[in-house]
Formats: C-alpha cells, structure tokens, sequence
C-alpha cells in the first residue's frame, strides 16, 4: 500500500513542480508590467504615500506577506515603507462583514484611510471577487492608483488598474505562486530603486 502511494506521490511531486516552473517561466513575456507595477510603488513611496494590500484565502495572506516586506524589510537594512493589507484587522473586517456585506470589508477600510496618490494593490486569482472589486472602485473615486493580480480573468479588473499582472493559468495554487514570485520581485525593485547602494 505505501509503496503505491509513493509511486503515485512522486509522479504527482514532479507533475506539479514542472507545471509551476511552467507558469512561472511564462511570466517573463511581462517584464515590462513587472516593472511598471514596481516603479508605481516606488514612486507612491517615494511621496510619502501608502500602499494598500488586499485579497482573500491565499491571497489575503499574500497580501499580508508583501505589506510585511515593505514595512520590515525584504534585503536591505532601511528605513521603514509605509505598507497596509486591509486583511489584518478582525474587529473591522468582522463587523463590516456583520453590519454591512461582506464585499464591503476592503472597500470600507479604503473610504476611511486611502487618499489620493496611494496605491491599491488587489490580488485575486479569480480576478471576479467581489470585495476585491469594490475595494478597486473605491480606490478609483479616491484618485488612487492600482496594480491588479488575477489568473487569465483579467477583463473585470483592467478598467480600474494602471497595470494588470495576469497570470495565463486557471490553476489556482499556480497563480497564487506565481503572485507571491512577482511580489517578491516588485519588493525588491522597489528596496533597490529607493535604496540601493
Ligand atoms: O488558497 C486558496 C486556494 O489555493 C484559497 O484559500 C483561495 O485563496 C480562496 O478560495 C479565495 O477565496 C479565492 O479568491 P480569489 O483568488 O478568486 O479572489
Ligand atoms: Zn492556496
């Protein structure tokens, strides 16, 4: 019994390695959005104004996880970037999920701290969630910019975004990696551009 599962885990290990490599390597057709993403925030930073994170399940942690990068640091000992992901909060997102709708837990954060010239960061792989959604509308009327994360849906996002980072696969897990890979990137462009040596 235990070896057939071995045999069928190892298949599966290496299947789905050599898929994620795929995606992965696919995304260097885009460098030039990578790049437009990472020169948005450095700017915004740059001004003194704040980035936004937001996305749910796997992307809610993402989007802690790059907020983290930004306000710590991702390799360089520097000074702090001012970074938020709407996700953290419970008592908010609680009782606006409670009170209100649950599409509204980012959007509602946003209409009370975001100001024009900070950046929205939204990540989903579906690209159709709708708290994401909202929370891009609401970046829009403040005269804030957007950079979206989504798989291959990205019509839904795009007239709310300066730049949509659309990763061309429907696996879920997939996107999610490929995400973090381009947050990782986009943080340290950004730590280099604004801080380097
Ligand atoms: O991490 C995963 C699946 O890998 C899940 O938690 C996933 O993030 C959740 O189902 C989310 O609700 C999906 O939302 P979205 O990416 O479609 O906006
Ligand atoms: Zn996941």
């Amino acid at each position: 019994m235990r070896d057939v599962f071995f045999d069928m885990a190892r298949n599966r290990v290496i299947s789905e390695i050599e898929e994620a490599i795929e995606v992965k390597e696919s995304f260097k057709a885009f460098c030039d959005d990578v790049a437009l993403a990472a020169y948005i925030i450095a700017e915004a930073i740059n001004k003194g104004k704040c980035v936004y994170f937001c996305g749910n399940g796997g992307s809610a942690a993402d989007a802690q996880h790059m907020a983290a990068e930004l306000v710590g640091r991702y390799k360089k000992n520097r000074r702090a970037f001012k970074a938020i992901a709407l996700t953290v909060d419970t008592s908010v997102l609680t009782a606006v999920a409670n009170d209100m709708s649950y599409d509204e837990v980012f959007s509602r954060q946003l209409e009370g701290l975001g100001e024009e010239g900070d950046v929205l960061v939204a990540i989903s792989t579906s690209g159709k969630s709708k708290n994401v959604l909202a929370a891009l509308k609401t970046a829009t009327t403040k005269n804030m910019q957007a950079i979206g994360l989504v798989g291959t849906h990205r019509s839904s996002f795009e007239p709310y975004c300066d730049v949509v980072l659309s990763v061309p696969s429907t696996n879920t897990p997939r996107i999610q990696e490929t995400h973090i890979m381009l947050g990782h990137i986009i943080c340290g462009l950004v730590e280099e551009w604004l801080c380097g040596d």
